[in-house]
């Protein structure tokens, strides 16, 4: 059983030197209330409780907070002190990535709530390494790692509408299907998928809610639509941003209330199913200028899971590469790819996401000789980078992408500056593995600059 495995250890650490007398006695006390995995005291592993109190939040103690939330999947902090942490503190935690914050105040309902929160994430941890998903939806980047566990929670342990947010292939309808297959109704029936933008306006009633022999010319027979046909399965909308507003309206009822009537009927029916949605739209913008109705959109995106561009999680470009070339070559065994293949994968531009690095495997395994490594000759003409292309193209390369979000954020010009020198500076580092004087020739900058750099960070 699933639920009866215990996270691999849970450990304990105070960020403040007086608490450690109080660490001891929450320790014992949790030792007392038999919790699974306590105590283990190392600091690698799945589940880190924190002891904090609110004085103890300076830039040390943030520091090894970070520390702890690189080693640890979860981290629960229990706040010590008598007062509830003021708000912004509280939410700095959860900005760091703190899953819950306890005030020991409390004392009475928190080993139950660490049990509950155990015995939860034991099951997502689980289900995380099974064939499922580890076959199926790669990549191992703390981001892609993240968002899959709260994917896999949503599935396993909600039923409301979820909305999936990302840029065109990225992997929604994959993840669509992932949270259909986890859901764990007993009675579960199949998912349904709908594609928003492909259906015509006069087929749209019959489409989603069938009609009765008759209602139309051509309506010669009874049809059930899409809220019959997934009822107790899921329903997935795609691109449901490009779903008409007049359209948008007939849709409201049914979510809410569970019941449609075919066209051509009075009759009312039930329906109950999952609904799940995925744009690559901007849908509160769209609310906003009045193009999607706000009612709608709370009503669909009661969870919402952003998915990551491939520019975001560029280091699971190489396992995701495998993956697709395994695919395209439909075999287990794939050759290994050279390099000089992997530098350009790693630092071309994607647009069409993962479907495009999908697709550039393809034809790349369609070039392959049959024999040795996969090198830059079996890259098709059309994918090669030509000097001339490079200087116009190289900004498009995910900066651009980069630089909007910095200034949603708030970052400024400096720090924007500072940031883009830096990771040049370590690629450069890192593409002359490790020869500094190298690194300061490919970045057209003395040696002495390279060096002070490579300093400060050492230093860091
Ligand atoms: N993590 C992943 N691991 C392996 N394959 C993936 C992963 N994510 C996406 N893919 C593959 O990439 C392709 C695009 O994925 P998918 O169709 O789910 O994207 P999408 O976001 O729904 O795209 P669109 O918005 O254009 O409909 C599919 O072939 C899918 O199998």
């Amino acid at each position: 059983m699933l639920a009866n495995q215990p996270l691999q250890q849970v450990w304990l650490l105070s960020l403040s030197a007086t608490y450690s007398k109080s660490l001891e006695n929450i320790r014992q006390w949790l030792l007392q209330k038999k919790i699974d995995g306590i105590p283990y005291e190392k600091a690698d592993c799945d589940v880190g409780i924190v002891l904090l109190d609110e004085t103890c939040l300076d830039e040390s103690a943030v520091a090894s907070l970070k520390a702890c939330l690189e080693k640890s999947k979860h981290i629960i902090a229990i706040n010590a002190g008598e007062e509830i942490l003021p708000f912004y503190k509280a939410w700095e935690l959860l900005c760091l990535g703190i899953d819950d914050i306890l005030p020991w105040r409390y004392q009475e309902h928190i080993a139950q709530i660490i049990q509950n929160r155990l015995n939860r994430w034991s099951i997502v941890e689980h289900t995380l390494e099974s064939d499922r998903i580890s076959n199926q939806l790669i990549g191992s980047c703390r981001k892609w790692k993240k968002l899959l566990r709260q994917v896999v929670e949503i599935a396993c342990f909600s039923n409301a509408p979820v909305l999936i947010l990302g840029e065109s292939g990225t992997g929604k309808e994959l993840v669509a299907r992932l949270i259909h297959d986890l859901d764990k109704r007993p009675d579960k029936e199949d998912l349904v998928l709908l594609d928003c933008s492909t259906i015509v306006p006069d087929l749209f009633g019959s489409e989603f809610f069938g009609h009765e022999k008759g209602a139309y010319t051509n309506a010669v027979s009874i049809r059930e639509g899409a809220f019959a046909l997934a009822n107790k399965g899921s329903l997935f909308l795609d691109e449901i941003g490009e779903l008409p507003l007049n359209l948008q309206a007939a849709l409201l009822r049914v979510i809410q209330e569970g019941t449609y009537k075919r066209i051509g009927s009075n009759q009312w029916r039930k329906t109950r199913f999952r609904l799940i949605s995925a744009t690559n739209r901007d849908l509160v913008d769209f609310a906003e200028k009045g193009s999607f109705r706000q009612d709608l959109l709370f009503r669909i995106n009661a969870l919402t899971i952003q998915l990551p561009s491939l520019a975001e999680r560029k280091e699971d470009i190489p396992a995701l590469a495998a993956h697709f070339l395994r695919q395209a070559m439909n075999r287990s065994e794939v050759p290994d790819i050279e390099k000089p293949v992997l530098e350009y994968l790693m630092t071309r531009e994607y647009r069409g996401n993962l479907r495009e690095l999908k697709q550039l495997m393809s034809r790349i395994a369609y070039r392959y000789a049959g024999t040795g490594a996969l090198t830059l000759g079996c890259l098709p003409e059309i994918d090669r980078v030509t000097p001339t292309r490079r200087p116009r193209d190289w900004q498009n390369n995910g900066l651009r992408n980069a630089i909007r979000l910095a200034l949603a954020n708030g970052v400024g010009l400096k720090d924007i500056k500072r940031s883009a020198g830096d990771i040049a500076l370590e690629m450069a580092v890192q593409m002359a593995e490790g020869q500094l004087p190298v690194a300061a020739k490919k970045l057209g900058v003395s040696e002495r600059l390279v060096q002070g750099w490579w300093k400060e960070k050492r230093q860091d």
